[in-house]
């Protein structure tokens, strides 16, 4: 299957914060890639990745770097695409300096940005994305968030019952 999300991160030192989008993306069976270039060490290969994917048909990119972040708003000046950006912690300022960089766009070229590390909802909103012209996709994810609802109606059961024993006792 041909990816439709492209999951870009400025070096694979970021990978292990990547990991969780691409286990969401597995999860709701969204085709993707994952790439390690810098704008910063490889511009010129950032400028073509950027340029070039649109046409090998992704719809949707997530680009993530810790520190001095400038890959997802040089991918952004790059494309037509919508880009989401995630802020890695990795620092010694603990991300909020790639936060900075990756939120703080100029008008008309934005970057989605979601929290230090949220590759998680990143990956959510490329699949809510997606979603909007795939019913199958969208009703997956209808199911993805009522099993989320499910776990934390169970666990407030369960914090209940805890509460019981605690009495008791
Ligand atoms: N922010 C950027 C860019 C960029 O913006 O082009 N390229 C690498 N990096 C970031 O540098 C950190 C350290 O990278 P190394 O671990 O490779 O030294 C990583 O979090 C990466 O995203």
């Amino acid at each position: 299957m041909k990816p439709v999300v492209s999951i870009i991160m400025g070096s694979t030192s970021d990978l292990p914060v990547m990991e969780k989008a691409a286990k969401l993306l597995d999860e709701m069976q969204v085709p993707f890639e994952m790439n390690a270039l810098s704008a910063h060490r490889t511009p010129a290969e950032v400028e073509k990745f950027a340029k070039e994917a649109a046409g090998r048909g992704i719809k949707v990119i997530i680009a993530a770097a810790g520190m001095a972040a400038a890959l997802p708003g040089v991918i952004a000046a790059n494309t037509t695409l919508p880009v989401i950006g995630v802020p890695v912690k990795g620092s010694v300022l603990d991300g909020v300096d790639a936060l900075y960089s990756i939120i703080q766009m100029p008008p008309g070229i934005p970057v989605a940005t979601v929290a230090i590390n949220g590759a998680m909802n990143a990956a959510i909103l490329a699949v809510q994305m997606l979603a909007l012209s795939d019913t199958a996709l969208a009703q997956k994810f209808a199911d993805y968030k009522e099993s989320l609802k499910n776990k934390i109606v169970k666990a407030n059961e369960e914090l209940k019952e805890v509460k019981f024993a605690y009495k008791t006792n």
